[in-house]
């Protein structure tokens, strides 16, 4: 299980799990039961989620630079999930259809009755030994991992986490450096460089044209710890982040739940940045074994001789021969086996 008949890892095609989980029909209803089509919707960009009520976008452009915005300004409407769509999550990063209500004038609710098919899911588990997967963002097409330098101190752990996170939702991944004026980021680019992670190094108040060159045009996701410095980026990246995130606020009409939830920004060159509250720890225990492997190509390579499925832990693992030949750095190896071993119970803390 996990791999294809060359042993390459499975990557996941289904990324909405929901569309596939068909339930049995109630006897008596006839099983071609044909849905509304909607062909009146309007496409929307969902930007905030608050319980049960979506702040979307309509008429935004996605990809490529606002400039080549033709149409009037996008609209901000509020809406809420239709009931035909039942328990199918819906996350920032959406594209979906609205019907209803789409004035965005105030009071009033549209209803999303379609979620487009998901380029990309970005998902953790509450922990790693729990294979309940929680989807974070859609659709992100770069995942940047914000780091300080110092202060917090970087945590390699965390970040090999979010790269095997990054690997299993085919999502490239950013290591973006914070707080260069505390701690040079040798030691760090030495590390992740070499495995083919771009990097970007940021201090506050300084140069962001390294960063906004990588954010251009695309849909980029940002996770990091607490305190590593990611608002004080996003404020500079995003002039009138505050306002717009208190807009999404007042019209969601729940208070501050920017600490809470995802939220969707535009970037002034173009481009999208969804900006996630601090996280402590990021549980992989839904991402199967051989896509934790296939994230550390320095080992993945020396696996092909192991034993049909190795569990990598093992004393008939091939690794260990493979890091002795000297192919790879033993520190890997251990922080490949620590991974897999947290997610049969064990700790893996920074
Ligand atoms: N020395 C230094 N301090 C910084 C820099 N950037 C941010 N800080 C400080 O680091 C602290 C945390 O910054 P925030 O931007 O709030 O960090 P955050 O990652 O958004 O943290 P949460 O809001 O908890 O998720 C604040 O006291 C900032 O003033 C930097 O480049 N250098
Ligand atoms: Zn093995």
């Amino acid at each position: 299980m996990g791999a294809d008949a060359g042993g390459r890892p499975l990557k996941r095609r289904d990324y909405d799990e929901e569309d596939v989980r068909v339930r049995p029909g109630k006897g008596s209803r006839p099983r071609t039961r044909r849905r509304p089509t909607h062909e009146d919707a309007v496409e929307a960009f969902v930007v905030a989620v608050d319980r049960g009520r979506y702040t979307c976008l309509v008429g935004a452009e996605i990809a490529g630079p606002p400039a080549r915005r033709r149409g009037p300004a996008p609209v901000e409407v509020t809406a809420m999930k239709a009931r035909e769509l039942g328990r199918k999550g819906i996350v920032v990063g959406d594209r979906v259809g609205l019907v209803g209500d789409h004035s965005g004038r105030p009071d009033t609710l549209a209803r999303i009755v379609r979620v487009e098919p998901r380029t990309s899911m970005l998902r953790r588990s509450a922990d790693d030994n729990d294979e309940v997967e929680r989807p974070i963002v859609a659709n992100a097409d770069q995942l940047v991992i914000v780091t300080a330098l110092a202060d917090p101190p970087p945590r390699p752990r965390m970040i090999e986490r979010l790269l095997v996170a990054a690997f299993d939702a085919d999502i490239e991944p950013l290591l973006c450096l914070t707080k260069a004026d505390l701690a040079a980021p040798d030691e760090l680019v030495a590390r992740y460089a070499p495995l083919g992670v771009p990097h970007v190094v940021v201090r506050r108040n300084g140069d962001l044209t390294g960063v906004r060159d990588r954010l251009a045009g695309r849909l980029s996701v940002l996770v990091g710890h607490s305190g590593v410095g990611k608002s004080t980026m996003v404020n500079a990246l995003v002039p009138d982040a505050g306002r717009a995130v208190s807009h999404v606020n007042a019209v969601t009409g729940r208070g501050r739940h920017t600490s809470s939830s995802a939220v969707a920004l535009e970037l002034p060159g173009g481009g999208w940045i969804i900006d996630t509250p601090g996280v402590r720890s990021f549980g992989l225990g839904h991402v199967v074994t051989d896509n934790v492997l296939a994230a550390f190509p320095d080992l993945a390579e020396g696996a092909v001789r192991c034993p049909k499925g190795c569990t990598h832990r093992g004393p008939d693992c091939s690794l260990d021969a493979w890091v002795a030949e000297g192919h790879a750095d033993p520190l890997r190896l251990a922080t490949l086996r620590r991974l897999l071993a947290s997610r049969d119970g064990a700790a893996d803390d920074d």
